[in-house]
């Protein structure tokens, strides 16, 4: 397995390097300023295959496109950041005006799409709307290791909560994630995250998900969580 990582990131490295123009490391602490001058990284949608996907994820990629084909499914795109109406309520939510939070937020971006290629969370996200669920396909990469060898649990937490999340549909804040780790997933490995809305009860949805491995012998995790929708007449600052 660790040679297989090993090979992954000699090949990242390999492509980077002849990808004209690719942006160098993030640890070379280019301004990010500069990253986001470009307006095709803020609309670039993420969840698509790149060429640090494994045979593993493409290939389940490619059946859930098919799926898509009918309407029953959709794909969920994927953006570093994004101004949809979702994320205004978000910020009408969480945000006052009168600390000149814009100017500071102006490099912000979703974490999990802050890595290049390969090294970080390559995630895609397939929702089923009449059965209330989501697939998510999940390669964790090389810099999110935890013990040597292994996906670190609260990279597994973050996929976990966003998998949940794309299950409610709206603006939503995560209010408990009760996580049941069972077995350690291998780095570079691709896990395939299966959640559901279970109840909701008002403005809470409560919803849990499975973690496994692409052929289903192992259960990584189990979890359950609460979200709450986020109600317009509140300020929670
Ligand atoms: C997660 C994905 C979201 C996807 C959204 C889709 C699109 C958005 C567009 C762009 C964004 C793109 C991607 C987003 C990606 C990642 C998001 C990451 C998610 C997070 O990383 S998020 C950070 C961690 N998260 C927090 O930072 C929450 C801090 N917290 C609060 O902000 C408040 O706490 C809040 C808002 C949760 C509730 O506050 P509130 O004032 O609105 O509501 P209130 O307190 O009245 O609770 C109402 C009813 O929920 C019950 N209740 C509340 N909390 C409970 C708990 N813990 N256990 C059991 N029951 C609970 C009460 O008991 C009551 O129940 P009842 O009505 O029956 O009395």
């Amino acid at each position: 397995m660790l040679r297989s990582c090993t090979a992954g990131l000699r090949s990242i490295w390999a492509l980077r390097g002849r990808r004209e123009g690719a942006p160098r490391l993030s640890t070379d602490l280019q301004p990010a300023r500069r990253l986001f001058s470009t307006e095709k990284v803020i609309h670039k949608d993420w969840a698509l295959p790149n060429p640090s996907w494994s045979k593993d994820l493409k290939l389940l990629f490619d059946q859930f496109m098919k799926k898509c084909e009918d309407g029953s499914w959709e794909r969920l795109p994927s953006y570093k950041r994004r101004s949809t109406q979702e994320s205004e309520d978000f910020t009408t939510y969480f945000l006052d005006p009168k600390l000149g939070e814009e100017e500071r937020l102006s490099q912000a971006q979703l974490f999990t799409r802050g890595f290049e290629d390969g090294l970080g969370f390559e995630y895609v996200i397939f929702k089923n709307n009449d059965e209330k669920r989501t697939v998510c396909l999940f390669q964790g990469g090389p810099y999110l290791q935890g013990v040597p060898g292994l996906l670190h649990g609260g990279a597994m937490a973050t996929m976990i909560d966003i998998a949940l999340g794309s299950c409610t549909g709206g603006a939503v804040m995560t209010a408990n994630l009760n996580i049941n780790f069972k077995r350690p997933v291998p780095l570079c490995s691709v896990v395939v995250i299966n959640s559901q809305l279970d109840k909701l009860e008002g403005r809470k949805l409560f919803l849990s998900c499975n973690v496994r491995s692409v052929d289903e012998k192992t259960l990584y995790s189990e979890a359950t969580g609460l979200f709450i929708k986020v109600d317009p007449e509140k300020r929670s600052t």
